[in-house]
């Protein structure tokens, strides 16, 4: 057992319990998830490794508490989240999941330290102490000269990495992240999987990470995939 591994007084970061999720698919139903079993601890880089269409997007939402289950439970720090009013929903997933997309989804008009500050200030703190904040994160990846570029005049790296440096910027515990890297060239790629890394050891963030590149995932804690609907180790 590891430091990190969740015991009776420090649940996994992360848990899914028996989730299910069907999507309806003309007359019939398409059964996606169909009883997930997952726990991630703190500290720990998960790679969600499975085919397109199997469901990887849809356990990603499940797990952000932006889609509730047909059936089944999540849990974000051994809080049960099924029967939480959307609004407690709502104040987990800003402050305790961080969210990575394949496209970066910056604000387009504003710089990267801006880009940084909103959603801190969205979190309650002042301007200032966002901005000392969003300047150390961007300087942690590398891109201190980088901080008043808006995101078009970012190369697909650097905009990536901002986009890493947002989703932890109000100090979450979990990060999910979708194909963080799926538009990156290899090299740029590793960069951005080992600023991601470094992070998540630093913190002691949990991570689950949908990839379709092999080499990333080997470098990863763990490795798992979807079949039929579960969750299956590697
Ligand atoms: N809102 C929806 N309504 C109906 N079907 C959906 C919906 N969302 C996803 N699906 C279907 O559910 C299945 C799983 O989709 P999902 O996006 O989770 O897969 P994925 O593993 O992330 O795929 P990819 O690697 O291509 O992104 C697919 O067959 C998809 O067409």
């Amino acid at each position: 057992m590891t430091d990190t591994a969740p015991t009776a007084d420090r649940p996994p970061t992360l848990q899914l319990s028996g989730v299910q999720r069907a999507y309806r698919e003309g007359e019939g139903r398409l059964d996606v998830l169909t009883g997930a079993d997952l726990e991630i601890g703190a500290g720990e880089l998960v790679a969600l490794v499975a085919p397109s269409g199997a469901g990887k997007s849809t356990l990603l939402h499940i797990a952000g508490l932006l889609e509730r289950p047909d059936e089944g439970e999540v849990y974000i720090n051994g809080t049960a989240c099924g029967s939480l009013r959307d609004a407690d929903r709502t104040r987990i997933r800003r402050l305790d999941i961080g969210f990575v997309y394949q496209f970066h989804h910056l604000l387009p008009e504003f710089t990267a330290v801006e880009n940084l500050v909103l959603p801190q200030m969205i979190c309650g703190l002042g301007r200032k102490e966002a901005a000392v904040r969003a300047e150390q994160l961007l300087a942690y990846m590398r891109l201190k000269d980088r901080g008043d570029h808006r995101p078009a005049e970012l190369s697909g790296g650097e905009r990536q990495r901002v986009a890493i440096a947002r989703a932890v910027v109000n100090a979450p515990r979990l990060v999910l992240a979708d194909e963080p890297t799926g538009n990156l060239d290899p090299r740029t790629s590793a960069h951005v999987f080992d600023a991601l890394a470094a992070l998540v050891r630093a913190t002691g963030l949990a991570a689950l990470i949908a990839t379709h590149n092999l080499e990333l995932a080997r470098r990863m804690d763990r490795r798992i995939t979807l079949q039929e609907g579960r969750v299956v180790e590697i």
